[in-house]
């Protein structure tokens, strides 16, 4: 298809940056791995890790996908003065000035003596791409560490035990859960030691083999929430799922939810929002209520991105229920550092929302676009705020979250009245000025252009598509583009920009136009359109993407999506890619990264005009090449619910279609972007 459809990919922004001391932990040893130089000129007691505001995600500020940031690791340092660590530095002198500089760091002084685990060296060799380095890069990349969506949550004991499996585990150390399944490869002391404390309260454990460990912000991205204990009220504290029962008041916390909280306090040494719920019987208006003086002090003496108050309000409407007919119920929380103010729009699982966010006479407007519905938020913020405005959308978890600069630097006590504006039905696509950002070749015909709206950043819902529209000799062509998300190109997201991969045609109306606009040049766009329903996805175990040439872009956030998707956890993506030489394949070398780090990506090209060299396989579209990546015990059963997408040239896309259903997949199972 011919400047066809692209995605919008979930991928959280790593623009927001924010500095949080880096942890110093003792690396592999230096004689050895020749990647300790990076790791010991980057990891020192100075070092600065800097981390993509928010959470979510993919995103909850700290670039956990969670708005709950994490503190300065306490509690292990300050367990005891006695501690043990590795002989290694003390037998071998070469390593004590590099070592101790690291450890200079850790509190309390350490005493070495001996290996905790009895043995003077367990370490092992970690993979090539598997050092200290490389855990930091991974959780700077955007990628969902947390497994679900980021949205911090509690945990019981119970659910914890389910995840103790190597591609699925999460522990428990003083209180908190992590998702430690990407940490398993990057663990020094080898991913069997650390999966025996998989699916359990590790943190005797733990302490036993290295209390000085810096566990807490080593897996700050790994953060699932906390180990919920038998107390009554614990739930209501940290679920903003349900909205309280007692309403239209501000509800000041139970004693065993105070308790709770300063329990958590204590346990981490983390500054545990605050809830209070609020609902209102159609727009919400809320006042924030000042942070304690504990926390206060804690905000202003630390660099760290800290959340101080979280709230959530009900939508009018308390139906889960997102038909058309009735308007998604939304709640939103917020965070703050002493620079920036994070508001997380929640809109439920999976609805895939869509928004854009703007300031107008010092006001904070929020946009939010579900399944037809629209409202907006309205922040008045206590103080100033300025551009610019970073927006991202999770699509899991359904939250939708914009950071915004405060003029000036301080920690407010409140946040400002917010007001919900009642939701109306969407009933016709906006326009979109917007100016080029960036421009970068990706093929040998293919440019991405990065948009930045002129209003301020929109995130398009995944699977919808734009429609660029110039006047050609007072004639208006139009053509469909679905933005390609974050990580697919080489200048990442600080634009906040839709990015779409234009491939020009010699001959087109509007593609040699859009590949050779320049930097500052103006585009209008309109959208979002597309009826992709991401709920269709919702017990898919196995994805079938089929796409040709430019019909990828659909398929880019997807692939993402289904591969970071927590719940249920996907077992495959198959993308069959046609071509029709290797040099028209976009973004290949994309999918072999992902395919090396994740091998339940299975990734087939077909090339129609391959060269003598070309190894793989060639041809179009036939069932023979469908019949043999189509699992037929998978689509004749129930038990591992398939999906496919189709997207390509409209011959292609039909064809695909039938072939698909003439293969005994229901039409239920399959989606066309057809646009
Ligand atoms: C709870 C179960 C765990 C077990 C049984 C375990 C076991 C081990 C072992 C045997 C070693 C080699 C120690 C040595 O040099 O003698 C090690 C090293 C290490 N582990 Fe763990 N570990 C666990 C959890 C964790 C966690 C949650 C983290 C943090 C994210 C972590 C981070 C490290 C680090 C950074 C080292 C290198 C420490 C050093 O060089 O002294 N471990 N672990």
């Amino acid at each position: 298809m011919s400047d066809t459809l692209q995605d919008e990919e979930t991928s959280p922004t790593r623009s927001n940056s924010l500095k949080i001391s880096l942890p110093t932990v003792l690396c592999t040893d230096v004689t050895d791995n020749p990647e300790l130089t990076e790791t010991n000129s980057f990891v020192n007691s100075e070092s600065k890790l800097s981390l993509p505001s928010s959470f979510g995600t993919p995103t909850s500020p700290l670039r956990l996908s969670s708005p709950l940031s994490l503190p300065s690791s306490p509690t292990p340092f300050a367990k005891t003065p006695l501690q043990t660590r590795s002989n290694k530095s003390l037998d071998d002198p070469s390593q004590q000035s590099s070592e101790k500089t690291q450890l200079s760091s850790m509190n309390p002084p350490l005493i070495n003596s001996g290996s905790a685990t009895g043995n003077p060296r367990n370490k092992c060799a970690l993979q090539p791409g598997h050092s200290l380095m490389d855990w930091i890069r991974l959780g700077n990349s955007g990628k969902d560490l947390t497994g679900v969506g980021g949205r911090i949550r509690p945990v019981t004991p119970a659910e914890l035990a389910t995840h103790n499996t190597e591609k699925d585990a999460w522990l428990a150390i003083r209180g908190r859960v992590y998702n430690i399944t990407y940490y398993l490869p990057y663990h020094p002391g080898g991913s069997d030691e650390l999966m025996r404390g998989a699916g359990i309260d590790a943190t005797e454990l733990f302490d036993k083999v290295h209390p000085w460990v810096n566990y807490d912000s080593l897996l700050a991205k790994c953060l699932v929430g906390p180990l919920r204990f038998d107390r009554p009220d614990a739930d209501e504290l940290f679920d903003i799922s349900n909205p309280s029962p007692k309403s239209d008041r501000l509800r000041e916390p139970s004693k065993a939810q105070e308790l709770v909280r300063k329990s958590m306090e204590n346990l981490a040494n983390c500054i545990t929002p605050v809830r209070k719920k609020i609902t209102a019987k159609s727009e919400e208006n809320v006042k924030g209520s000042p942070p304690s003086k504990i926390m206060q002090s804690l905000i202003q003496s630390s660099d760290l991105p800290v959340s101080i108050s979280r709230r959530a309000a009900s939508s009018p409407l308390k139906s889960a229920d997102q038909s058309k007919d009735s308007p998604p119920s939304l709640r939103f929380d917020w965070i703050q550092t002493s620079t920036k103010l994070t508001i997380s729009v929640y809109t439920g699982l999976l609805s895939n929302p869509g928004g854009c966010a703007r300031i107008s006479e010092g006001a904070l407007f929020i946009d939010v676009a579900t399944n037809g519905w629209l409202r907006t938020l309205k922040l008045v913020p206590e103080e100033a705020i300025k551009e610019p405005l970073q927006i991202r959308v999770f699509s899991e978890s359904g939250k939708i979250e914009v950071t915004v600069l405060k003029i000036t630097h301080k920690v407010w006590k409140n946040i400002g009245e917010t007001i919900f504006s009642s939701a109306t039905h969407i009933s016709s696509p906006r326009t979109l000025e917007c100016r080029v950002v960036h421009v970068e070749r990706i093929s040998h015909d293919t440019t991405l252009l990065a948009l930045a709206p002129k209003s301020g950043p929109v995130v398009v819902p995944l699977g919808h598509h734009v429609r660029v529209h110039h006047k050609i000799n007072d004639k208006e062509c139009i053509r469909s583009y679905t933005p390609v998300g974050d990580s697919w190109d080489h200048f990442g997201s600080e634009y906040s920009a839709m990015k779409l991969a234009v491939k020009c045609y010699n001959t087109g109306a509007l593609s040699p136009y859009l590949t050779s606009l320049k930097i500052g040049d103006s585009v209008t766009l309109s959208g979002p359109y597309g009826n992709f329903q991401l709920q269709k996805l919702k017990r898919v175990k196995i994805l079938y993407l089929i796409a040709a040439g430019t019909g990828i872009t659909p398929m880019l956030g997807l692939l993402r999506f289904m591969l970071a998707r927590s719940n249920p956890r996907c077992e495959q993506v198959n993308l069959l890619f046609f071509n029709k030489t290797e040099e028209d394949i976009l973004f290949k070398n994309k999918f072999e990264d992902i395919a090396r780090q994740d091998d339940r990506l299975k990734i087939e090209h077909v090339l129609s005009n391959a060269s003598c060299s070309w190894k793989g396989q060639k041809g179009r579209i036939s069932s023979k090449v469908l019949s043999e990546i189509l699992d037929e015990k998978a689509i004749s059963t129930e038990d591992t619910p398939h999906f496919a997408c189709l997207c390509g040239p409209t011959e292609f896309t039909h064809t695909s279609l039938d072939l698909l259903k003439k293969l005994g997949m229901k039409e239920n199972d399959i989606h066309a972007f057809i646009g």
